[in-house]
């Protein structure tokens, strides 16, 4: 193996784009185009190769296109209510819908338009105009016209038009086939239990399915550990068997991070590292006039880098069009740092409040495959700006129907666990409502009801002073605004602590005695809240409590924190430490309620999640089943203004 060190550039992403488009196809790559005869009952989904011409017309013949008679139009050209016209039985021919017209007629009457005569004949009021009721020989399709074109992805309606044409089989392109190449040697299959320092492979299967869905023939070869021999060895297989490899991870300059050299030797590396984020690392080489993209280990970089350098190619090799991306303008709801000279492609949740549709991250991190589960689009930030300013106005690519956005209720503020219970029981009802819920505490919900972001907001804000829960806060930063305040639940809030306790745990005092380790929730947060103010009431100072400063934004992070060892206790809900089998010292009940502003009362999504809260036993009786709640007071109005 020739020297490691790995020198990654960072490649502006339409100079990459432009040099990789331009390498693949001067090394031929969309010359190839392969093609193929298949029966049109397996062609649906193809891309045709070759225009679809009707052999023969259809109809095929006249067809009545009623039940009725079929008559010779000038025979009734003088009928009228007042001066019937009879036939006898030699001048009609009955006849289904469906049945050729005989010889000799050119015209239907319905079965409802005729009197009928003891002796067989008709007696008719109407004339009919020549051909009515008639599918003449080619009303649908005359022989020889265009059915479908070359480079047409086949439909289910688009069969029926072959066959009716008298088409039964049809030319279509024969798929790149591509070889996906997961490398590293932590990864292990899914389903086996997973130790410290493994990770489960499942790249492969987003990066396949990503290419299925566009029509390539996709092959996931088994992982490669980071072995440069076994990496050569299987590339060079993949490169001669395939029209394109994908390798994934490894692609970064790491000690064990094969790729860029190991495809540098067997090809060229047309470019390594491109000014995005994430994917920054990615490698786009041709060995022969095979293409092969070195994609990131992270999944979200691998999507993004293979949507960026694979999707052209594959589309182009079917000689499919290009999905045209389907856009919307957005309001940005808090600011987004970008860092110059990247093009940085943040995921977002959007969701249409009053009459503003509002964009808000859906997560980041080039590792969190949730970012993606949940977006609803997707934000470019170009390279020449220093980010997104919260307010302004965006271009969003939509990966979700623009009604599935629509029908999205927006709930901000605190978090807790019954949002997940929720979330699924909206989404099945019908119409399904999605629930996009941002966790930002209780006064980021506050606010974003105060800047119209949110339809709902979930609010367990304590009054020291008068004992009671978020009205007077209500009252200070929503003065104006018509709303009511409808209890959810109270629930427990106490110590999360390890099962069984084993450090004997009984307060916030013996973490400062003992110096153990505490992890705390954002400021802002109702629970920050109420953590300091036990820490005033039992005259703890937060820095004799280690860990103080160490911030996560729900209860459920609070709680793997525990159960996977990084701290020792957390304050949060009993629903938390029930959910990770963890031990609770409980500390408080809270009540916790939704900020329902008048303006959305009436809002069907709003609507759908009251009843549900007030009025489905059953979901009610999930909620007592995650632990810890009280529902004695669900879906009462606490407080209206
Ligand atoms: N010193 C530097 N370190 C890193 C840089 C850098 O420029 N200098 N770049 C960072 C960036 S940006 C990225 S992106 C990552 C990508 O690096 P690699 O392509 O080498 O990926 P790995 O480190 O091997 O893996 C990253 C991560 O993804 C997991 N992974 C990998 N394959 C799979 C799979 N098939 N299924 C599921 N998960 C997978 C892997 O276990 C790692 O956790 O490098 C940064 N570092
Ligand atoms: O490029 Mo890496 O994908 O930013 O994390």
């Amino acid at each position: 193996m020739s020297d490691h060190s790995v020198y990654v550039t960072n490649q502006p992403l339409r100079q990459a784009r432009t040099s990789w488009l331009t390498a693949v196809e001067t090394a031929g790559f969309f010359r190839r185009r392969p093609q193929q005869t298949v029966g049109v009952d397996q062609a649906l989904g193809r891309v045709t190769a070759e225009p679809v011409f009707a052999r023969h017309s259809s109809p095929t013949y006249n067809a009545a296109a009623m039940d009725g008679i079929a008559v010779h139009f000038l025979d009734l050209a003088a009928a009228s209510e007042t001066d019937p016209v009879v036939l006898g039985t030699d001048r009609f021919a009955k006849v289904n819908t469906g049945n050729a017209v005989p010889e000799g007629y050119n015209a239907v009457v319905m079965n409802e338009d005729i009197h009928w005569h003891g002796d067989g004949s008709a007696e008719l009021v109407n004339p009919a105009p020549p051909w009515q009721h008639v599918r003449t020989v080619g009303e649908d399709i005359v022989a020889t016209e265009l059915i479908i074109p070359e480079g047409h992805v086949i439909r289910p309606i688009d069969l029926g038009a072959m066959l009716a044409a008298g088409v039964t089989a049809v030319a279509v392109r024969i798929p790149p086939k591509v070889v996906i190449i997961p490398t590293g040697s932590e990864l292990i299959p899914a389903g086996q239990s997973v130790q410290p320092g493994q990770i489960i492979e499942f790249n492969s299967r987003i990066l396949g399915s990503t290419l299925t869905e566009w029509g390539a023939d996709v092959e996931i070869h088994a992982p490669v550990s980071d072995d440069p021999l076994l990496l050569r060895q299987a590339i060079t297989e993949a490169a001669t068997s395939a029209d394109m490899v994908v390798t994934n991870a490894g692609a970064s300059a790491g000690s064990r991070d094969y790729s860029a050299a190991t495809l540098g030797e067997l090809g060229s590396i047309i470019v390594h590292g491109v000014a995005i984020k994430p994917g920054k690392p990615v490698i786009l080489a041709l060995i022969g006039d095979t293409p092969v993209l070195g994609l990131p280990g992270y999944p979200v970089s691998a999507l993004l880098t293979l949507q960026l350098f694979a999707r052209d190619l594959v589309y182009t090799f079917l000689g499919a069009p290009l999905p045209a991306p389907q856009t919307l303008e957005a309001i940005m709801s808090r600011p987004m740092h970008s860092p110059m000279g990247v093009d940085q492609f943040v995921r977002v949740t959007l969701g249409r409040v009053g009459d503003k549709l509002i964009a808000t991250p859906s997560g980041k991190g080039a590792g969190s495959v949730m970012s993606v589960v949940r977006a609803d689009g997707m934000l470019t930030i170009p390279a020449g700006s220093e980010g997104i300013g919260a307010g302004e106005r965006v271009r969003i690519e939509l990966v979700r129907s623009r009604g599935e956005v629509d029908a999205t209720l927006v709930m901000i503020g605190s978090h807790d666990n019954i949002l997940d219970l929720l979330a699924n029981h909206l989404h099945r009802r019908r119409p399904p409502v999605r629930l996009s819920s941002a966790h930002v505490g209780s006064m980021g919900g506050i606010m974003a009801i105060r800047r119209g972001e949110a339809h709902l907001a979930g609010s367990h804000l304590l009054d020291e002073q008068s004992g009671e829960y978020n009205t007077s806060f209500i009252k200070r930063f929503l003065p104006d605004l018509p709303l009511q305040l409808i209890n959810l639940c109270y629930r427990e809030q106490g110590l999360l602590v390890a099962a069984g306790n084993p450090l004997r745990i009984t307060g916030l005092a013996d973490l400062a005695d003992r110096g153990l380790r505490f992890i705390n929730r954002q400021k802002g947060a109702g629970t920050r809240l109420l953590t300091d103010k036990i820490l005033r009431d039992s005259k703890l100072d937060p820095h004799q409590i280690a860990g103080y400063d160490r911030e996560e934004y729900t209860h459920m992070n609070v709680a793997v924190a525990i159960a996977s060892g990084s701290a020792d206790a957390g304050m949060g809900i009993r629903a938390a430490s029930v959910a990770l089998d963890l031990d609770f010292v409980p500390v408080a009940e809270e009540r916790y309620d939704l900020i329902v502003p008048a303006a959305f009362a009436r809002d069907p999504r709003v609507c759908a999640a009251l009843e549900l809260i007030s009025g489905d036993h059953e979901f009610q009786q999930k909620i007592v089943g995650l632990g810890g709640y009280n529902l004695r007071d669900t879906g009462v109005v606490m407080y209206e203004q």
